[in-house]
């Protein structure tokens, strides 16, 4: 993987290494110019409070309200604090001639916009009632970085947050940008241009990234008719291997229907019991009835989903002998289950694709509350103990590799939280390691794919009344606008 820069999240300690190493005062002078245009692109004229902290978040507001007045605009700013004498927001705020205000809630709501600039990302404590207050008295918010006390590299908020209606990032977004609930907190979000040059990022480690194409590449979906027919073909195009159960047939179903959609050549279901089920219908599925021990040493079968529809019996018994056979495995729901509380028994697999409550359950940890995401550092050593790429599923799904690297998903439909559509996940993504891709980015791509046929569906047919089975149809086109958009992208 070549990740692009204009993919990369930073975290707050990332920004201050590049601080530390340049011309922080043009690039203030060029925040604060950027997002006033953006507010001036956002919100008509009206009389806007600017709210300034000690720090260079409060320097940029300084600037803002300069250019906000410059257009004609009535500004007041109020400050929580001075800034601390000779550092560049203070050169910024001895700039500022213009009317001050103070730093109370009656200012804020005698505005018709709130200017957040107290904090950025890198807040150490939480905010305390007199920043939250003037806040929350806001008729309107635009947030300079981040919404003042949502913390940038884990998305968490720290105190109260006041939601912005605009945020803006800085040349680079952030993790916290993405991760609920900071993607709630931020609005709309919009990066600008500060002029950091790109080499700034040559010196970091960088270690997360948005999902989108051009983070990962995808070989052409369509065969290549150049390179010859029959079985040989099928096989070279991936051959995928789905476990079934012998009651809940659905799921393995739903997962080699994705599979069979996301190009792989060949999917059959391993079904020792119950395959008379799976040969109604679906004419071009594989049902293999032997026994399972002999159909995983099948050397064209690399690729095996393990999981959907199984009890947590058959899975970990499947699990032993696909892991045995050195099978490149995919490991779901009842895979997972097998292994609650014993995360070493996934050891070998490849990549596994739990939900927030798997996780808790794999990883023992306790909370499985719907706003806990899994921060990204649980998830990357949850990646790094059992050496596979750990995908935790939502409508934030981070993506995490044992060495990492992480990439967080930012467009899948709320419509995806319906039964089944964890299945059709592990389907694409069986058929992407399949095809040899290596295995963070079929995980990446799987996982935009699947968001992404989810949208389509959408808006093609389906509305808010996707189900499962309407994705797969859809991956032909997002495979499609995959490969547009990664190639608009590296033109510029
Ligand atoms: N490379 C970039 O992205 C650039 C970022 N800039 C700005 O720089 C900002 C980061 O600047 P700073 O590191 O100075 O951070 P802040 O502007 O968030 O300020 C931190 C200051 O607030 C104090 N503080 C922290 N938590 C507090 C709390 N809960 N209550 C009261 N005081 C608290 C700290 O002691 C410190 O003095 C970014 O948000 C961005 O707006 C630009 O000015 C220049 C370039
Ligand atoms: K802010």
């Amino acid at each position: 993987m070549t990740a692009p820069n204009r993919l990369a999240l930073l975290t707050p300690a990332q920004t201050a290494a590049i601080d530390s190493a340049g011309d922080v005062l043009a690039w203030m002078e060029n925040a604060g110019r950027m997002a006033a245009r953006a507010i001036l692109r956002h919100w008509t004229p009206r009389p806007v409070l600017v709210a300034c902290g000690p720090g260079a978040n409060g320097g940029d507001g300084y600037v803002v309200a300069r250019h906000l007045e410059r257009a004609g605009w009535p500004v007041r700013v109020a400050a929580l604090s001075p800034p601390r004498e000779g550092s560049p927001a203070a050169a910024m705020a001895a700039r500022w001639r213009g009317p001050i205000a103070l730093f109370l809630p009656e200012a804020a709501a005698r505005a018709g916009l709130v200017v957040d600039a107290v904090f950025g990302a890198g807040l150490s404590r939480d905010i305390d009632d007199r920043v939250a207050d003037l806040l929350a008295a806001a008729p309107a918010l635009a947030a300079i970085d981040v919404p003042s006390g949502l913390d940038g590299a884990t998305g968490l908020a720290k105190g109260r947050v006041r939601a912005a209606d605009l945020t803006i990032a800085l040349s680079w977004a952030r993790p916290g940008h993405y991760l609920l609930p900071g993607r709630a907190l931020c609005g709309t979000l919009e990066i600008v241009d500060i002029g950091i040059p790109p080499a700034a990022l040559e010196r970091l480690e960088l270690d997360a990234w948005r999902n989108a194409p051009g983070l990962w590449t995808l070989p052409p979906l369509a065969p290549d008719t150049a390179a010859g027919g029959g079985d040989s073909h099928k096989y070279s195009r991936g051959a995928v291997g789905v476990i079934g159960a012998a009651e809940m047939t659905g799921a393995a179903r739903l997962a080699a229907g994705a599979a069979r959609r996301a190009g792989a050549g060949l999917v059959t279901i391993a079904a020792e019991s119950g395959a008379d089920l799976y040969r109604t219908g679906d004419p071009g599925l594989i049902v293999d009835a032997s026994p399972l021990s002999a159909q995983v040493v099948d050397p064209r079968r690399l690729a095996w989903v393990c999981g959907p529809g199984l009890p947590p019996a058959q899975a970990g018994e499947a699990l032993k002998l696909l892991l045995k056979a050195g099978r490149q495995v995919i490991a779901d729901a009842g895979a997972l289950a097998a292994c609650a509380g014993r995360p070493k028994r996934l050891r070998g697999v490849r990549i596994v694709t739990p939900h927030v409550g798997e996780f808790a359950k794999v990883f023992g940890r306790s909370s499985t509350s719907p706003d806990w995401r899994g921060r990204p550092d649980e998830v990357r050593a949850a990646a790094k103990a059992i050496g596979a790429v750990v995908v935790l599923k939502g409508t934030d799904t981070v993506i995490a590799a044992p060495d990492g690297r992480i990439a967080i998903n930012t467009d899948a439909p709320p419509v995806l939280a319906t039964a089944g559509a964890g299945d059709v996940l592990s389907g694409i993504t069986g058929a992407l390691l399949a095809r040899g891709i290596d295995d963070f980015d079929a995980a990446c791509a799987a996982v935009w794919l699947h968001g992404h046929a989810a949208q389509l569906a959408r808006h093609g047919r389906s509305g808010d009344g996707v189900i499962a089975e309407d994705i797969a149809p859809w991956l032909g086109t997002a495979w499609a606008e995959a490969h547009a958009l990664a190639r608009r992208k590296a033109l510029g």
